[in-house]
């Protein structure tokens, strides 16, 4: 875990920067010629529009492509404000058209729950074009008659404009990079990496998709009000398609999530053009520039933001070496827990049934999990042990039958509402989001209630690598036990874990097992556990349930199972092997 003092650099840290970029802002404002300072302006305009562009794509996973609609919007509402003399001023019209651009933001927002990748891609696209015409039919308010936006004293030299724009960007850059770092921010991150991970961590993904999108689009609707105000008036030839389809270009290339990546990419948005002019060259062929630069950036799947971070990593972890392996085996052996023959029931299932096409894949199971026990659920490859899970979980409301936790139907429930009454899983595929680190994927999965030292105590019980390491920096099969570490930090009634141990080394394995053994005893969680490998469900399993062909085989205290002949010749195929 960090030390405390660490962790309280680390929150006041971005505060330091903040303030020093203020700094550093007033002296550029000053030193800079006013060519530059009005190019400046621009840069951290588009900066702006890049960080909110930031969360949607880069964070969130999304293809938006109609970011300087929602700026054009911001704009629309500051031009309307000032013809129709609103009172409150240049940075009220601002707030607004954020408010508005929200609003329109969440709107579109609504069918991008639906689509995915380049379907997403095509309606933002489609959305940004009739923007686009109907603004160049109708144009901004008072642009026909060129009236100009006032702005408020201090700010309406170009030096003091610059300054207002370098005090947007701050805020919002700061605020963003916060965001990034608490729960939303996290079910971002997981929403991009895997819907279904982040469902079965109580995330509603309805609510991080549009979380994402009317955050992104307020931040552009400031963007577009500033811009509004930098030039005076608004015109529609300021927030063309092929504009939001650059800036769009820009924010991957850089890899706009990270804000000061944004920051480059704002730079890179006013260099390239002026460069261009300064050559002879049309400034149209900028446009050229950024589709190659994002052509490269799609085909090789990287950003100059990560690929910066990913160097820096492979430096420290080249002098630090890679984390340290810590899931070993225990000296002393735990005992397995008995089984407790009078213990409520927590799980129950009633004649469950999934079939798809002609496949039944579940066929009336039933069967029930005894508070405080670790269950198994064996059978052999296809039995229907995952369809099980998912029809548990949340998955596949198309199964036929009932499910109860604690006695309570939990049918008709979404899987992120089942999480959240404490019945969570973790998956046979990788479902954890490389871009966190340890530390913040459990107080993530925790839904904030994990403490820091609990956080630590479960990295420290199952051997994981450090609170800081990153996802991403570990191998696939520590992921997993991530996975139900972190699980177990939401204090979950029931967990189920299906092949936790899959990727694990066999001393890997045993240790695992010994740690598994603790859990209902020592956290209060109940384990229904799926595994392949025989020896560890001996090893922690009171008792078992067998499923073949997706019908229950058997069930009841483990010697029995898997002793029954049933069993053996079902599962194994030979009596030898178990
Ligand atoms: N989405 C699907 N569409 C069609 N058939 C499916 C689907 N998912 C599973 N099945 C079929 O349902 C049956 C049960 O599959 P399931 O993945 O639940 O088995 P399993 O016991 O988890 O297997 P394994 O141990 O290999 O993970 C199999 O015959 C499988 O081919």
């Amino acid at each position: 875990m960090l030390p405390a003092k660490n962790s309280t650099l680390k929150t006041t840290a971005p505060y330091l920067v903040g303030l020093g970029a203020l700094a550093a802002a007033w002296l550029l404002s000053i030193a800079l010629p006013n060519y530059l300072v009005f190019l400046g302006t621009t840069a951290l305009l588009a900066t702006i529009a890049l960080i909110g562009l930031g969360i949607v794509t880069g964070t969130a996973g999304m293809i938006v492509l109609c970011q300087l609609t929602f700026a054009a919007v911001g704009a629309w509402v500051v031009s309307w404000c000032n013809v129709h003399g609103v009172p409150g001023g240049l940075i009220i019209w601002i707030i607004a058209g954020a408010l508005v651009a929200a609003v329109i933001g969440l709107l579109l927002g609504l069918p991008a729950l639906r689509l995915r990748g380049v379907n997403l891609a095509v309606v933002t696209l489609g959305f940004a074009a009739a923007a686009d015409m109907t603004l160049t039919k109708t144009q901004f308010p008072g642009a026909a008659q060129a009236v100009k936006i006032a702005v408020p004293g201090p700010f309406e030299t170009d030096r003091g404009y610059f300054l207002l724009a370098a005090l947007a960007t701050i805020v919002i850059g700061v605020a963003v990079y916060q965001i990034q770092r608490t729960r939303l921010g996290s079910a971002w991150k997981a929403v991009a990496f895997s819907e279904r991970g982040a469902a079965a961590a109580g995330t509603s993904v309805r609510s991080a998709k549009l979380s994402a999108f009317a955050i992104s689009a307020a931040i552009a609707g400031v963007a577009g009000g500033l811009m509004a105000g930098q030039v005076g008036t608004a015109y529609a030839a300021g927030f063309s398609t092929l504009q939001s389809l650059a800036l769009y270009v820009l924010a991957i290339v850089a890899g706009a999530h990270l804000v000061e990546m944004a920051l480059f990419g704002g730079i890179l948005w006013v260099l390239i053009p002026e460069l261009l002019k300064r050559w002879g060259v049309p400034q149209d062929w900028g446009l050229v520039v950024f589709g190659v630069l994002g052509i490269q950036a799609l085909t090789t799947n990287s950003n100059l933001g990560a690929d910066l971070r990913n160097a820096v990593a492979k430096r420290r972890r080249a002098r630090n070496g890679p984390p340290e392996a810590k899931l070993v085996p225990l000296e002393t052996d735990p005992a397995r827990l008995p089984a407790n023959a009078d213990a409520p029931t927590l799980l129950e299932v009633r004649h469950l049934g999934v079939a798809f096409g002609q496949v039944k894949a579940l066929n009336d199971v039933s069967f029930s999990v005894p508070a405080g026990h670790i269950v198994g659920l064996i059978g052999p490859n296809g039995a229907g042990k995952s369809t099980f899970v998912d029809s548990v979980s949340g998955f596949l409301p198309q199964h036929t039958g009932e499910v109860f936790l604690g006695g309570e139907p939990v049918n008709g429930l979404a899987p992120h509402l089942r999480a959240r009454l404490g019945l969570r899983r973790t998956f046979q595929q990788d479902r954890v989001p490389p871009s966190l680190s340890v530390a913040d994927y459990m107080a993530y999965l925790s839904h904030g209630k994990a403490t820091t030292e609990r956080i630590a105590e479960l990295i420290e019980f199952f051997g994981c690598p450090g609170a800081g390491e990153k996802i991403s920096s570990i191998d696939v099969g520590t992921r997993r036990i991530i996975e139900v570490a972190a699980n177990i930090a939401a204090d979950p009634k029931l967990l189920i874990l299906d092949e936790p141990a899959a990727g694990l080394s066999h001393e890997e394995h045993v240790a695992f097992g010994q740690r598994l053994r603790q859990v209902p005893a020592r956290y209060g969680t109940t384990v229904l556990i799926i595994e392949h490998d025989l020896d560890l469900v001996r090893s922690v399993c009171d008792s078992l349930v067998v499923l073949d062909f997706g019908s229950l085989l058997a069930s009841g205290p483990q010697e029995t199972v898997l002793n029954d002949p049933k069993v053996l010749k079902a599962y194994m195929g030979e009596t030898e092997m178990l």
